[in-house]
């Protein structure tokens, strides 16, 4: 059976009680917890910021990464690398230098990883694919969560795995990733799912339900 990385979306979580939240992702067996941070001009939201990284990683051994949807992602890798981040997602569309943040990233034995809007073709990051350990397709417009998913970037996603085994990375995706998608896009050959309100949060089930349900999928 193909990996398949579940990785709950903090953003959607309820902050007002983030120790009960974590506790039982935990024990639910997730796999990394996926942090968006934003900077309300990169995109038109503000979610996570270092405080709320600081809680999180104060109550969990687990991978974290952080998701940073900001202009200059370069000026904030030092932050959350001190602050524990394990992987470092940055837009290359919101960095004037990327391949120069990606090696300051590897530098400090963090897994460098780019997120990519539904705009932005596989042409535009091919010379990124050598630098990266994780690529991360939004499948919504970033800044929100609960919209719709993009069926338009399943082309990209399905040429992306096809890129894997030349570049040895981590496909993974993010924005309205229901159950019925875990299911089609582990077929194209994604190995990891950020799960917000489409599959994991505000549900009647259990995190430890879910999460079984959806890794067996
Ligand atoms: O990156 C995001 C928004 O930009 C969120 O991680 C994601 O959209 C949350 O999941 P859902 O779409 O299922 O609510």
């Amino acid at each position: 059976m193909m990996k398949k990385l579940i990785c709950p979306s903090l953003m959607c979580a309820d902050f007002t009680n983030i120790k009960r939240e974590v506790t039982e992702l935990d024990k639910a067996g997730i796999d990394i917890f996926h942090m968006d941070v934003m900077d309300g001009a990169f995109v038109p939201n503000m979610a996570l910021g270092v405080e709320d990284y600081k809680s999180v990683r104060s109550l969990t051994n687990t991978s974290m990464d952080v998701h940073l949807m900001v202009n200059n992602p370069q000026n904030f890798v030092p932050i959350f690398a001190n602050l524990g981040a394990n992987i470092i997602y940055i837009h290359p569309e919101a960095d004037p230098m990327p391949t120069r943040t990606l090696d300051e990233i590897k530098k400090d034995d963090i897994h460098p990883g780019i997120a990519i809007n539904p705009g932005t073709s596989i042409a535009t990051i091919k010379e990124l694919l050598p630098l990266v350990d994780y690529i991360l397709v939004m499948t919504v417009n970033p800044g929100f969560a609960g919209q719709s998913y993009l069926d338009y970037v399943n082309d990209k996603i399905k040429d992306l795995a096809g890129l894997k085994e030349k570049y040895q990375f981590n496909l993974m995706v993010d924005g309205a990733i229901s159950p019925e998608k875990i299911k089609l896009l582990s077929g194209f050959g994604v190995d990891g799912f950020i799960v917000g309100t489409s599959s994991l949060f505000g549900k009647d089930k259990s995190y430890r339900e879910i999460v079984k349900e959806l890794k067996e999928l």
